[in-house]
C-alpha cells in the first residue's frame, strides 16, 4: 500500500485537497489535525497535560464546557519569540506522540482492508521527519504570502471566529519557510520521482485538475499485479517499505549535509 504524504503550509488547501482525494478519488485519508483534537478531549491523558502545564497561566485556557480554549491555546504556542517557541515546543512534545500512534494505527487498519493508497495529510509532515514513512510526498504550495493570509482569515471568519491578521501572521512564522518545503521536495522527493508540489494560487477547479494528473501518474505506477502482491505477501511490503524508508532517510541525510556545508 502506498503512503501518500500531503502537506502545505497553513491554509495551503490541504483539506480541500483531502476532499477532492478522497470524493473524486476513493483514497482513505488519515488527517492529522482531526487525531490532534482527538488526543486532547477532556477525559484523555494529552487534556491533563495540556492542563497541567499551561492552565496556571492562561486562565482561559478552558471553555465554559470544560473542553480547551483552542483559540486561547493557539496565542501561547503561535509566533517565533523565544517564549511562543518553547510553549509550542511543550505542546508539541504532548499531542505528536499520540497523533503518531493513532496514525500508525490508521495506516494498518487502511492496509488491512486493502487499500491501493492512503493519504497521510499532515501540515507538519517535513517539519516532524514524517515524510520518512512516505512513499510519495505531495506539497500543496501557495506562493502568494496575501492570499494565503486572506485565506486563513476568510476560513476563520466562516466559523465566527476573532483571528487578526496578526495572529495569521504568527501561525505562518510558526511552520517551516515556505522555502525550506519547496527545498525538501525537490532536493528529496522529486528528484527520485516521488514529489509533487501542486500549485494552489489559483481556484478550486485548477486545483482539482493538478491532483488528478498526480494521482493519475501514481496509478501508473503501480500495476494491479504488484498491488495484490504486496497485499498477498506481507515479506514483500515490508522489504519494500524498508528499501523506501532507508532510501528517504539517506537522501534527506545527504540534502541537510550539503546544506550544512553551504552555508
Ligand atoms: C494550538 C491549537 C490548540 C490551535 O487549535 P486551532 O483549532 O486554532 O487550530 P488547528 O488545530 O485547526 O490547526 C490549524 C493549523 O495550524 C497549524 N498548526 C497547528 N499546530 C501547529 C504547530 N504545533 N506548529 C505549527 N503549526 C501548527 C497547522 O497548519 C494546522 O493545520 C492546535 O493547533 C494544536 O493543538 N496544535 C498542536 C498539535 C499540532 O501540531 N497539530 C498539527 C498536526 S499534528
Ligand atoms: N484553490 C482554492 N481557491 C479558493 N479557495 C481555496 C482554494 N484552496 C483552498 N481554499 C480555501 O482556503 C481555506 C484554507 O483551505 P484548507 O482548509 O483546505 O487549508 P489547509 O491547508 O487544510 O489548512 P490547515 O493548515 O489550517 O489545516 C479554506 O477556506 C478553503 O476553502
Amino acid at each position: 500500500m502506498l503512503i501518500l504524504g500531503l502537506t502545505g503550509s497553513i491554509a495551503s488547501g490541504k483539506s480541500t485537497a483531502s476532499r477532492i482525494l478522497s470524493t473524486t478519488h476513493s483514497l482513505p485519508i488519515i488527517d492529522a489535525d482531526v487525531l490532534a483534537r482527538r488526543v486532547v478531549e477532556p477525559g484523555t491523558t494529552g487534556f491533563e497535560r495540556i492542563k497541567d502545564y499551561f492552565l496556571p497561566t492562561t486562565p482561559d485556557l478552558l471553555n465554559a464546557d470544560g473542553s480547551l480554549n483552542r483559540a486561547a491555546l493557539g496565542k501561547r504556542v503561535f509566533g517565533d519569540s523565544e517564549e511562543r517557541r518553547a510553549d509550542r515546543a511543550v505542546l508539541n512534545r504532548i499531542v505528536h506522540p499520540a497523533v503518531r500512534r493513532e496514525m500508525m494505527k490508521a495506516i494498518f487498519w487502511n492496509w488491512i482492508k486493502g487499500h491501493w493508497a492512503v493519504v497521510l495529510d499532515v501540515p507538519l509532515l517535513l517539519e516532524a521527519g514524517l515524510d520518512a514513512v512516505c512513499g510519495e510526498v505531495v506539497l500543496i504550495d501557495v506562493s502568494d504570502e496575501e492570499l494565503q493570509i486572506g485565506r486563513i482569515l476568510g476560513r476563520d471568519k466562516e466559523i465566527g471566529g476573532t483571528m487578526t491578521r496578526e495572529d495569521a501572521r504568527r501561525r505562518i512564522q510558526s511552520q517551516m519557510p515556505r522555502k525550506e518545503k519547496v527545498g525538501i521536495m525537490e532536493e528529496v522527493w522529486k528528484k527520485r520521482n516521488r514529489g509533487y508540489i501542486v500549485e494552489n494560487d489559483s481556484g478550486k477547479e485548477e486545483l482539482e485538475k493538478r491532483l488528478a494528473e498526480v494521482v493519475d501518474t501514481l496509478q501508473a505506477k503501480r500495476s494491479k499485479t504488484w498491488t495484490w502482491l504486496m497485499l498477498l505477501i506481507p515479506f514483500l511490503t515490508l522489504g519494500t517499505s524498508i528499501w523506501v524508508l532507508a532510501t528517504t532517510w539517506w537522501t534527506k541525510r545527504t540534502y541537510y549535509r550539503k546544506k550544512a556545508k553551504s552555508a
